[in-house]
């Protein structure tokens, strides 16, 4: 089944006066790899939230999983939908192992608190862990971890409930060039894998997209520039218009490479 996962049409988002997302109209596809890139303040968070039922647009449509917002219970939606953002590890509560800030993950909650875990769940938390190369943090507290640590725990957490869609905001912000680098092949190797869900991440650099994404959504003050297959969205006229100076852009072994003109 090759359905869409999500559609927005003519999506807008204001507050106090601002525009925050303008006139969207987006769509993925099942299988889909998209990276939303732009330049700070473009809309990218605001953007994503949408995608992850946390924030009902001003204007326009949103269909998640063939479901509408504002017309379904989100909070069944909600754990069909894997999500690692900064936002989410910011309300871990002190205290929380690693363990349980990947099994909470099952309901889309955050903090454990009386729900019951059976012994496939923990063997799946310990597999994702282990797959993302942090196994040996299982006991750890959360708030101890480093930046890089965190990046790949939270997305062992957003895997956690076999998602439909995977959402990752910025999950190589923070990280040195070899914390950065070793992201970077994990989700490439995850983009490759035909049975990981749909996924949708945002970036602000070219360099941080994984070799297997195939599209790429470029924003600017909450409008669109560009949308489609990554190598046809990725020129450099595009990218300049989306960062506002000239821009060229280079592809490697399936990376992107940009840097100024002038
Ligand atoms: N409640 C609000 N009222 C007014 N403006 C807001 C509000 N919330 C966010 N904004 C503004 O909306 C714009 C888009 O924010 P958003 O976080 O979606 O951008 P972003 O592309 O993710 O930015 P960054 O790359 O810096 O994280 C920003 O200019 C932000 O200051």
């Amino acid at each position: 089944m090759a359905g869409e996962v999500l559609r927005l049409q003519g999506v807008g988002v204001k507050r106090e006066g601002a525009s925050l997302l303008r006139d969207v109209t987006w769509t993925v596809d099942e299988g889909d790899r998209w990276v939303v890139v732009g330049p700070n303040g473009a809309g990218k968070t605001t953007l994503l939230q949408i995608a992850a039922a946390l924030l009902h647009p001003t204007e326009g449509k949103v269909e998640i999983l063939e479901e509408e917002l504002g017309r379904t219970d989100v909070f069944e939606l909600r754990p069909r939908i894997g999500f690692a953002s900064v936002a989410i590890a910011e309300k871990v509560p002190a205290g929380e192992t690693v363990l349980d800030v990947v099994l909470t993950g099952s309901y889309a909650i955050i903090g454990r608190w009386r729900e019951e875990y059976e012994s496939t769940d923990l063997a799946r938390a310990i597999g994702l862990l282990e797959a993302l190369g942090c196994a040996e943090l299982v006991k750890r507290r959360f708030s101890t971890l480093s930046e890089g640590e965190r990046k790949r725990v939270q997305i062992a957490r957003a895997l956690m409930p076999d998602p439909e869609l995977l959402l990752l905001d910025e999950p190589a912000a923070g990280l040195d060039l070899g914390g950065r680098e070793d992201l970077v092949r994990r989700l490439s190797v995850l983009a490759n894998d035909q049975a990981a869900p749909t996924t949708v991440m945002v970036t602000h650099h070219v360099e941080e997209v994984p070799e297997g994404f195939t599209h790429a959504l470029l924003l600017r003050k909450g409008g669109v520039v560009a949308a489609g297959k990554v190598d046809e969205v990725f020129t450099p006229e595009h990218l300049t218009a989306c960062f506002g100076l000239p821009l060229t852009v280079d592809r490697q072994n399936g990376r992107w490479y940009a840097r100024a003109t002038y």
